[in-house]
């Protein structure tokens, strides 16, 4: 069973499903236009930097939630519906929009189902066509990851896959962007695969589809084919992800493309795919990118014992997802889309969220909260220092980090004398009194598209009534869930049943594995159905960050934790033995053509 991309817009739906809880319209919801962001990614860039220096153990009190656990065995169905199945182009069919004047929850899902399954539809279109005036594609031959081409998209929905992603998105989202600038990755400017393309661009002065040796195809998404590329003679190993730019075109996906391209771009995060350089050829666009030889998080979890991870791993895996989302989301990104398919293991078994096709890009604007400084004339002067701080800078969020028994803090804390210690402790003090509380996630970002995979598809985004960051945390709860169960906790026996679920059915944990309290706490207020009330809603990431589940996490040091589990080390040399002769011959027999058509060749 498939479920699939939605993109559409919606129209707006209060209609209340049964079973659910009734949302209450909220005003600010229904369709609210996007400002330009007031940030720039360098920027942003910074806020982030400071935020990942900023160790955070502080743990309130737990939530509290008044809904008994449902323990309800449910079957357990770990069959085929997510292993790929071959990339088929979709047909255009029409986008049912759903009526003003619904009123039963079963047209609402219809409606929904019928967004999900219409993907590719005319209305996404004529939408888009009117948004971006024309549909030419304009070639630029080369541009890496510090410029980006300028081109005119037009985007479709995806479909494809089993368990794709859904997508019937518009125009709400790109009309503003925080992303557009070029930007330079300092994270990576050590990083040997850089430096080898450096080396190259400055040797031949471009760099190009000839540059690379594609030695193994990788997978194959909606919108192009990934494959284990090396920099020839160089063993510098790169995902290269190549894009039919005709096929694109025809199925209006040049905007998805672009969204992708630019968002990665933009990224330099450790939790987050590195995009080394990105050139275009007559026919293909290509993004070079970080390898992850470890695959997916969901056939990993294949691989577990019972199909689902140990609690411990699951804190790993979802405490580097959570970074993740709260640097995206800082930079006006919603994610949109997260799944354990597009989680993916890097070689030292941290992790890397790939796939941004679906993401939606928004307005960043830090709102105060709380002002650490009563006079307000003064906090007036102070604003624009406020406003590069991230979320949820409070004195119970550092002042924990400075008796943390690091090796980075422990002597600069421990081994003073008791005057420089009393500096020390007023040094703190000093640091954490200014600062204001803030938040610069988009947490009043508002989407109308239909987009997601129908076991993680978020209730608000199913009842059509406009999304915003929040999806990214009701999908959290999902994938949380899943790791720890092995399923997914609406799921039903097809994509409107599982639609049906998501809006009308209560959470219920299995009666195994056994799964802490503060694990399933955590999950419940994740999965709430009403956003506003959902956790995560007011302040974001540093909101979840605080729950007990995620107690004793080095949240600044979690890039230096040991994975669950770390790959076998992948066999490059393998891969460029005995076939690749034939492979490089057909390689080279095409270039010398001058064209890049040996994509066509079936080599893997
Ligand atoms: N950096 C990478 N390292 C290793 N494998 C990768 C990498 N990026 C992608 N892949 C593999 O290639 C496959 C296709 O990736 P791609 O991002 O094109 O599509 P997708 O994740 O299936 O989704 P979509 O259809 O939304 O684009 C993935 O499923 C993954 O297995």
């Amino acid at each position: 069973m498939a479920s699939k991309t939605i993109s559409q817009a919606n129209a707006k739906s209060q209609t209340e499903v049964p079973g659910s809880t009734k949302v209450e319209p909220n005003s600010s919801k229904s369709s609210q236009i996007l400002k330009p962001s007031k940030l720039d990614c360098s920027t942003v860039k910074k806020v982030v930097e400071i935020n990942q220096n900023v160790s955070k153990f502080a743990v309130n009190g737990l939530k509290k939630d008044n809904k008994s656990d449902h323990h309800q065995k449910e079957s357990f169905d770990n069959s085929t519906d997510k292993v790929p199945t071959e990339v088929t182009i979709p047909s255009e069919t029409s986008v049912k929009i759903p009526s003003e004047s619904q009123k039963q929850s079963s047209e609402q899902v219809d409606s929904a189902e019928n967004r999900a399954t219409a993907g590719n539809g005319n209305g996404d279109q004529a939408k888009k066509s009117e948004q971006n005036g024309n549909e030419s594609f304009v070639s630029t031959k080369f541009s890496d990851e510090t410029s980006s081409a300028t081109a005119d998209f037009v985007e479709s929905g995806k479909s494809s896959m089993c368990r794709p992603s859904t997508n019937s998105d518009v125009s709400d989202e790109s009309s503003c962007s925080s992303l557009g600038s070029s930007i330079t990755k300092p994270h990576k400017s050590n990083d040997s695969r850089a430096e080898a393309i450096r080396k190259i661009r400055t040797k031949d002065g471009v760099l190009g589809l000839s540059h690379f040796r594609l030695l193994k195809k990788l997978g194959c998404g909606d919108i192009g084919s990934v494959y284990l590329s090396e920099l020839s003679g160089t063993k510098s190993y790169f995902a290269m992800k190549v894009m039919d730019k005709g096929l694109l075109a025809s199925r209006k996906k040049l905007l998805r493309a672009q969204t992708e391209r630019e968002i990665l771009q933009c990224l330099d995060h450790p939790f987050l795919p590195t995009l080394y350089t990105h050139f275009e050829t007559d026919k293909f666009s290509c993004l070079v990118m970080e390898f992850c030889p470890g695959g997916d998080l969901h056939t990993l979890r294949q691989r577990q014992p019972g199909k689902h991870f140990s609690e411990q791993a699951v804190k790993f895996y979802v405490a580097e997802i959570l970074l993740a989302l709260e640097y995206l989301h800082m930079l006006g990104i919603i994610y949109r889309d997260l799944k354990p398919e597009n989680v993916l293991v890097r070689e030292d078994g941290h992790i890397m969220l790939s796939d941004f096709d679906l993401s939606l890009r928004c307005a960043v604007n830090p709102t105060l909260i709380k002002s650490s400084n009563p006079d307000p004339e003064s906090a007036r002067r102070n604003n624009t220092a406020y406003c590069i701080q991230p979320a949820c800078i409070e004195p119970s969020c550092i002042q924990p980090s400075c008796v943390a028994p690091t090796t980075c803090f422990g002597p600069r804390f421990f081994s003073k004398s008791k005057s420089k210690e009393r500096k020390a402790k007023s040094e703190i003090g000093n640091q954490v009194n200014p600062l204001p509380e803030l938040i610069a996630e988009p947490t009043d970002a508002r989407s109308m598209s239909f987009v997601g995979t129908h076991e993680y598809l978020a209730p608000e985004i199913i009842k059509g009534e406009g999304h915003g960051s929040a999806v990214d945390w009701w999908t959290f709860g999902i994938f949380m869930y899943e790791l720890l169960f092995g399923k997914t906790p609406f799921k039903g026996s097809g994509n409107r049943a599982t639609l049906f679920n998501v809006v009308g059915q209560p959470l219920r944990f299995p009666e195994s594995p056994t799964v802490s309290f503060a694990a399933r706490d955590l999950i419940r207020g994740l999965l709430v159905k009403e956003p506003q009330h959902r956790l995560g809603y007011k302040r974001g990431a540093s909101e979840i960050k605080l729950h007990p589940f995620f107690e004793g996490v080095n949240w600044a040091l979690i890039r230096c934790a040991s994975p669950p589990e770390i790959p076998k080390s992948f066999d490059t040399e393998r891969l460029t033995k005995p076939a690749v002769s034939a492979r490089e011959k057909a390689t080279s027999t095409v270039n010398q053509k001058g064209s890049d058509n040996y994509l066509e060749f079936d080599f893997f």
